[in-house]
């Protein structure tokens, strides 16, 4: 069953246009010109009961701007949006104890009181009985390893511990569907790891479905086989991460450990020389010449180890988020 169905969805902004200067400041003050941005153009896409996606694009591709129609939070210019059977700009209580967004650069929690009291604050405005608040409260502090944090004023928490308190936050009333913006930015990489483990067990424990947006794509390969990637607003890619590494890296690393070492001109006809250290040497190959390469390498050259890999998924990405040339599926 589909948990989110997004029909040629659109958005523009209108945005004001003021002239530098007083001039410009007291035209504009009378008669305001607008520009339009079209931030999000026609796009669709359905994501199923328990899918976790992944949801790619360079800053102000339009991301943020999907995840706020998906919840309600702004209208949509065009299309139609159902979320666990729900329109979201309509707001509706059920919706609203159906779905969570936790947003990375934004919080909940209140500043100067501890993290429990919000989560309290929190399970009274869901109305969650006292005795399955606590039970939640237990599995989820227990689940995210923060238990003898949240007395503390949420102000003495470090980056990574107020994130996961924001997590508890957001699923206390465990949301059906969990729009996750940033999760884990500015984290350091042993946080990162712990928000990842969390988001995956929470999907597999209670099947919920969740569309992530994350500049670490650590974070989407380790959570999500299916991306939407998107474009200056338009969807370009809907489909396996998988895939889209295999069609999109352009050409394929060699690693060769040689029993003698040999000269750069020596190597230089097998492909283009990335690193060249005594006996070991790194090519970087075609793909579609790889197979023809291993074979000459295995068959002309002294060879002792040899492994092939993709370059890293980074710099795949980054390539597609500038050119923006993939057909969607
Ligand atoms: N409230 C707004 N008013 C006008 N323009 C906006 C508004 N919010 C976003 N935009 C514009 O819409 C486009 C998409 O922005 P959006 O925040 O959705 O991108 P994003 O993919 O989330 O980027 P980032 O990764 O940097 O967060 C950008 O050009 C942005 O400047």
């Amino acid at each position: 069953m589909s948990s989110i169905i997004v029909q040629n969805l659109s958005k523009c902004y209108q945005v004001a246009v003021k002239k530098p200067g007083l001039k410009g400041t007291l035209t504009h003050f009378f008669h305001r010109n607008y520009r339009e941005i079209k931030a999000v153009q026609n796009i669709s896409f359905r994501i199923e009961s328990g899918e976790m996606v992944g949801f790619l694009g360079a800053n102000g591709a339009g991301k943020t701007t999907t995840l706020k129609m998906l919840t309600g939070l702004i209208y949509p210019s065009e299309g139609s949006i159902t979320v666990a059977g729900y329109i979201p700009f309509r707001r509706q209580t059920p919706f609203l104890t159906k779905m969570s967004l936790v947003m990375g650069q934004k919080q909940q929690l209140l500043w100067d009181l501890p993290a429990l009291d919000s989560l309290r604050i929190n399970g009274a405005v869901y109305q969650i009985p006292e005795k399955i608040f606590q039970k939640r409260l237990e599995e989820l502090a227990q689940m995210l390893d923060i238990k003898d944090k949240l007395t503390q004023p949420v102000r003495k928490l470090s980056l990574g511990e107020r994130m996961k308190a924001e997590l508890l936050a957001a699923l206390l009333h465990h949301p059906q569907v969990l729009f996750l913006d940033e999760p884990t930015l500015g984290l350091d990489v042993n946080a990162q790891a712990t928000i990842r483990t969390f988001l995956k067990e929470y999907n597999q424990r209670y099947q919920a479905t969740i569309l992530l947006t994350s500049h670490y794509m650590a974070d989407i390969t380790a959570l999500c086989q299916r991306v939407l990637l998107i474009h200056q607003g338009e969807l370009i890619y809907d489909g396996s991460l998988e895939q889209l590494v295999e069609r999109f890296a352009p050409y394929r690393e060699i690693k060769v450990e040689l029993a003698n070492p040999l000269s750069s001109q020596e190597l230089a006809q097998y492909g283009e020389i990335e690193v060249l250290e005594g006996p070991e040497v790194r090519f970087l190959v075609q793909r579609d010449k790889l197979t023809t390469t291993l074979a000459k390498i295995l068959s002309q050259l002294d060879v002792i180890d040899l492994n092939v890999t993709d370059p890293p998924i980074e710099e795949i990405i980054g390539r597609l988020f500038q050119s923006g040339n993939v057909n969607v599926n």
